[in-house]
C-alpha cells in the first residue's frame, strides 16, 4: 500500500493510484472541517434527458458542507449533465430535463417559484475553460457584485474576492488591465474570484484545471483546499488523481449500456474519497481507479 506523507499526516493510497502530497494534507484535515457531516444539497432519484434520450438514471447522493466532492467517471457517464443539475444550469440546454429532486439546504431547487438566477448565485459555478470577459481585472470582478445590486464599498469587495482566489498579490498594481492578458491559471482564479464575489455558498467546478498547466493546476488545487473553509465545492475531474488529491468524498460513475444498447450514466458508489481509493464497495469502482476499465 503507497503511503505519502503530508503536514497533516499520513495519506493512504491505493497501490494503483500515485498520490502526490497535495500542499495543505486535505485528506485528513478536511474530513475534520466544522460542518462536514451537514447536507448541504441532497440529490434523490435524480435523472436528465436530452429530448427523449435517458442521459444520466437515478442518482441519489449528499453534498457536504465545507467538503469537497468529486465526480469521477469514464467519458459520456453524465457528469458534467449531473454536476449542471445542481444549479439549474441544464435549464439552458433545449429539450434538457431533469426529474427527481435536487434539494438545497431542504427546499427543491425546480419547484414552482424558484428563480433559477438567484439558485445560480447561490451556487456558483466555475467552467473548464477559463472564460474571463473582454474587460478589465477589476471589472470582471465587480460585474457579479454590479448585477447582484450588491452595496458597499465595491473596491473592497473586489479586493476580498482576489484576495480569496489566491489572485491579488500578482493583480493589485494592474487592476485596469484586461483580464485576457493574464496566464491560463490566472485567468481561472479570475474567474473564481468573480464567483466568490457574490458569495455563493456552493461553487460547482466542472474539470476547472483541465486547461492548465501543472503549476497552475497546482495552486487552483490549493486554492480549493483554502476555499473548502468558506464554500462547499463539487468538482468533476477526469484526473483521478486530483480527485484523490484535493476531495474528500468522491462519487464514481459509469455508463451501462441498456438492452437496446443505449448508454446511460448511472451513480455506482458515493463514500469518503479515503474509501473509494483503497477499499471501493463495487468491483466497477475497484476496475476503474486501477486502471483496468475506462
Ligand atoms: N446538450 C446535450 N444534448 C444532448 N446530449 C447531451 C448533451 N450534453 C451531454 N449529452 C449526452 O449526455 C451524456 C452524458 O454527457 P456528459 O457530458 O454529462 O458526460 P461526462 O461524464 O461529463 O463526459 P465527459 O467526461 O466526456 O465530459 C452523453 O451521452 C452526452 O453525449
Amino acid at each position: 500500500m503507497a503511503t505519502t506523507n503530508t503536514p497533516a499526516g499520513t495519506v493512504t493510497s491505493h497501490p494503483s493510484v500515485s498520490v502526490s502530497a497535495p500542499s495543505a494534507g486535505w485528506q485528513d484535515a478536511g474530513l475534520d472541517n466544522p460542518g462536514g457531516s451537514t447536507t448541504v444539497m441532497d440529490l434523490a432519484d435524480v435523472s436528465v434527458h436530452y429530448g427523449s434520450y435517458e442521459a444520466v438514471r437515478g442518482t441519489s447522493m449528499p453534498i457536504r458542507q465545507n467538503q469537497i466532492t468529486a465526480m469521477i467517471g469514464p467519458s459520456g457517464c453524465g457528469k458534467s449533465t449531473i454536476l449542471r443539475s445542481l444549479n439549474r444550469m441544464n435549464d439552458l440546454i433545449p429539450g434538457a430535463r431533469v426529474t427527481g429532486t435536487v434539494s438545497y439546504h431542504g427546499q427543491d431547487i425546480y419547484a414552482k417559484g424558484v428563480d433559477p438566477i438567484q439558485v445560480r448565485r447561490r451556487i456558483g459555478m466555475v467552467f473548464q475553460k477559463p472564460n474571463p470577459f473582454p474587460k478589465s481585472i477589476y471589472d470582471n470582478v465587480a460585474y457579479g457584485l454590479r448585477i447582484n445590486g450588491i452595496k458597499g464599498k465595491l473596491d473592497d469587495h473586489v479586493e476580498e474576492a482576489l484576495t480569496g482566489a489566491a489572485l491579488w498579490d500578482e493583480v493589485k498594481d494592474k487592476l485596469k488591465s484586461s483580464g485576457l492578458a493574464l496566464s491560463g491559471g490566472q485567468q481561472q482564479r479570475l474567474c473564481i474570484a468573480r464567483t466568490i464575489a457574490v458569495k455563493p455558498d456552493v461553487i460547482l467546478m466542472d474539470e476547472p484545471c483541465s486547461a492548465l498547466d501543472p503549476i497552475a493546476t497546482s495552486k487552483v488545487e490549493d486554492l480549493m483546499y483554502e476555499l473548502s473553509k468558506s464554500y462547499t465545492i463539487v468538482i468533476v475531474t477526469h484526473n483521478m488523481q486530483q480527485a484523490a488529491r484535493v476531495s474528500h468524498y468522491t462519487a464514481f460513475f459509469t455508463a451501462e449500456v441498456d438492452e437496446k444498447q443505449v448508454r446511460h450514466g448511472r451513480l455506482v458508489e458515493f463514500d469518503q474519497t479515503s474509501r473509494i481509493f483503497t477499499n471501493p464497495g463495487d468491483k466497477r469502482t475497484e476496475d476503474y481507479i486501477t486502471g483496468r476499465f475506462g
